[in-house]
């Protein structure tokens, strides 16, 4: 039998032990809180620390005006000065990301946040190189973007997984809109005198300011939109690419007339708003295609090869909806038929279909047709749906949502390219005078070639 006072004693000791526990737990916390504050600002004490150890090894007045000397060269010189600014304001988003992650829950505690090995300043805010710790994942900080954005008080975060290296992540972290007010941007390859259609061709710039060039080749567009989301901008840029290349044949389909009016002199042939026009141009064009095939059968290819002689056939059509919307409806099913015939076998063939619509529905774009199409690009549209309708099912609830962008931003869209997370990009523009002016190089071009292949005959 156990005395009352033993008990009192036993009880004592435990709360004791738990009391040592909680002060153990607590400094330790405080010990790893304060290397932690000290690790986070370490350039900013490695700054004081050189300036410091100066004075000293100077001593007296002249070391305060070695180190007075010292900071106004610094700051005097744009380039160090640049170069210093860069460093601190890097260190400055690494401790405001590894509140972040610690707040979001991301990471347990101090050095347990993802480290970011690198900081780039670009037109939508900052690029973080982010490498998770053990134990996390990438898909951890995805699925916490919106927690971090507003820990970080950003517009929005977006983490992309390295493909080669599940530990590893670009974060990109959104603090304003660089589409916002911007004013067109012209076509880099404006006063280019020849292009290639096997190089990748510029179609604009994406929120980090980089250009983002498509390889059309083996590949087939769609563009879809409201009226005045920038459709036809985004396919003259196409169109001259195309016929800057004077080896590749352009067939054009221009339900509006007037849109892709100033290229018509370069095209193989054209087909205005008439259903009819159209059927008879897409089956030429099939009567290419299916020629093209016996001319790879008989070389024992499979494929058309860069420099093997055989052009490339750009087919653009100006708005679909007008074509599968007809009234006849034998010519709705026909031109349905043709067009995805050649978006479905041309591509070996060497046939490029690029086509836009301004009314994304399934009526227009089925899903089976979509999916056909390697290059996708949503441009402003009216509703969650019409954007996934472009893009696929599910991107618009996934943050890639093409009726987010503002009605002003004409141009911009999400652009999806083999499959990959869609890309938020404002195309490149042509003027009139630009297209006048690729129009009459283009011409010359391809007269040139005209001519020589008639002299070498
Ligand atoms: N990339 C761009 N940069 C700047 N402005 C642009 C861009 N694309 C389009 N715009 C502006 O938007 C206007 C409408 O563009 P566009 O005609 O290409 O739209 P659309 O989607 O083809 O319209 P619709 O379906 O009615 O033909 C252009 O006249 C131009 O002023």
């Amino acid at each position: 039998m156990w005395r009352r006072s033993s008990v009192v004693h036993v009880v004592d000791e435990l709360a004791r032990a738990q009391r040592r526990e909680r002060w153990r737990v607590e400094v330790e916390a405080l010990l790893v809180g304060l290397a932690w504050a000290v690790w986070s600002v370490r350039l900013e004490l490695a700054l004081v620390l050189v300036l410091a150890v100066m004075q000293r090894l100077v001593g007296g007045v002249l070391g305060w005006i070695a180190v007075v000397a010292c900071v106004a060269g610094v700051v005097a010189i744009p380039r160090t000065r640049r170069f210093l600014g860069h460093l601190l304001r890097a260190m400055h988003v690494r401790r405001a990301w590894a509140r972040a992650t610690i707040d979001a829950g991301v990471a347990a505690g101090p050095f347990r946040c993802p480290g970011v090995w690198s900081v780039s300043r670009v037109p939508a805010g900052d690029v973080l190189d982010v490498h998770v710790r053990r134990g996390q994942s990438v898909a951890d900080l995805d699925a916490r973007s919106e927690h971090l954005a507003a820990c970080l008080r950003a517009r929005e975060v977006r983490v992309l997984r390295d493909r080669r290296n599940a530990a590893r992540a670009s974060v990109l972290v959104i603090r304003r809109d660089p589409f916002e007010d911007a004013a067109p941007v012209t076509w880099p390859s404006v006063t280019t005198e020849r292009l290639s259609l096997w190089e990748p061709v510029p179609l604009g710039v994406d929120e980090q300011g980089e250009h983002v060039a498509v390889s059309l080749v083996e590949r087939n567009v769609l563009i879809g939109g409201e009226p005045g989301a920038g459709k036809s901008a985004a396919l003259s840029v196409v169109i001259a690419a195309a016929t800057l290349d004077p080896e590749t044949r352009v067939w054009l389909l221009d339900g509006k007339l007037v849109e892709l009016a100033a290229w018509a002199p370069l095209a193989r042939k054209v087909a205005g708003p008439s259903g009819d026009d159209a059927l008879a141009l897409l089956r030429e064009v099939r009567d290419v295609m299916d020629e093209r095939y016996r001319e790879l059968l008989a070389k024992g290819q499979r494929k058309v090869r860069r420099g093997d002689g055989l052009p490339l056939h750009l087919v653009v059509c100006d708005e679909l909806a007008f074509y599968l919307t007809v009234p006849e409806r034998a010519v709705q099913k026909e031109f349905a038929e043709l067009l995805r015939d050649l978006v479905a076998r041309g591509r070996a063939a060497g046939v490029i279909v690029c086509a836009a619509t301004q009314k994304p529905g399934a009526d227009v774009v089925p899903s089976a047709l979509r999916d056909l199409f390697g290059f996708r690009l949503a441009m402003r549209c009216t509703t969650p749906q019409a954007s996934d309708t472009i893009l696929g099912q599910g991107w618009a609830s996934a943050g890639a949502d093409a009726s987010d962008i503002p009605g002003a931003q004409r141009g911009v869209g999400y652009l999806l390219a083999d499959g990959d997370r869609p890309v938020r990009m404002r195309g490149y523009y042509l003027s009139d005078e630009d297209v006048s002016a690729i129009a009459e190089r283009a011409s010359a071009a391809r007269a040139d070639k005209w001519l020589a292949e008639g002299v070498s005959a």
